[in-house]
C-alpha cells in the first residue's frame, strides 16, 4: 500500500484516429476524463486495496486542445487523505504528435510535454 500524500500514478496511451470528434482532429474533453478515471482506479489500488469510487470534480480546466494521434501520459496525485475520502489532482499531458506536413504517419516527440488538462476531484473507498 502507499497511503502517502504526494504518491502519483500515470497511465500513457496512443489517441486513435477513431477518438477524433471535432474539426481539426480535435478530441473531446471527455476522453481525459475516461484516462483520470483509470488512472484514479490504479491510484486507489495501490493506496487502499480497492477500485475505489468517483464521487466528484471540483475543478476541471481545458487548457490546450488534445487531438487524435497525440500520445498523452495522464498522471493522478494524492493530495489529502480523509477517512474514507481521499483528493486527487490530475494532469493530462501531450508527449507525442502528428507532424501531417512531413507525411501521413510522421510524428514526433515534443521537447516539453502540452499540458491539455487539469482537473481536482475526490475518490471515496471502503472503511479499512
Ligand atoms: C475511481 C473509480 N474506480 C472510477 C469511477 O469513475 S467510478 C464511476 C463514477 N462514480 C460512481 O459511480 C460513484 C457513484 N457515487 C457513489 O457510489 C457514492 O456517492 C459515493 C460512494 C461516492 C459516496 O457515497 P457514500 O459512501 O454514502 O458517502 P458518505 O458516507 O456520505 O461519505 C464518505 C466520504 O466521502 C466524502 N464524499 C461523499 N460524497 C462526496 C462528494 N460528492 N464530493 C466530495 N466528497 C464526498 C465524504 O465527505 C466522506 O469523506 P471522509 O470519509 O469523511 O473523508
Amino acid at each position: 500500500m502507499s497511503l502517502v500524500e504526494g504518491f502519483s500514478v500515470t497511465h500513457r496511451r496512443y489517441v486513435p484516429y477513431s477518438h477524433a470528434h471535432y474539426g481539426g482532429n480535435l478530441v473531446d474533453g471527455a476522453y481525459g476524463l475516461g484516462m483520470f478515471g483509470d488512472v484514479a482506479t490504479e491510484l486507489c489500488i495501490r493506496t487502499d486495496g480497492d477500485e475505489g469510487l468517483f464521487a466528484g470534480y471540483d475543478s476541471v480546466q481545458f487548457v490546450a486542445p488534445l487531438r487524435a494521434g497525440d500520445v498523452v501520459e495522464a498522471t493522478a496525485t494524492l493530495t489529502r487523505i480523509g477517512t474514507r475520502s481521499r483528493g486527487v489532482s490530475f494532469e493530462l499531458r501531450v508527449v507525442c504528435r502528428a507532424t501531417p506536413d512531413k507525411g501521413a504517419s510522421a510524428a514526433e516527440v515534443l521537447s516539453e510535454p502540452i499540458v491539455a488538462t487539469r482537473a481536482t476531484g475526490t475518490v471515496v473507498v471502503p472503511q479499512a
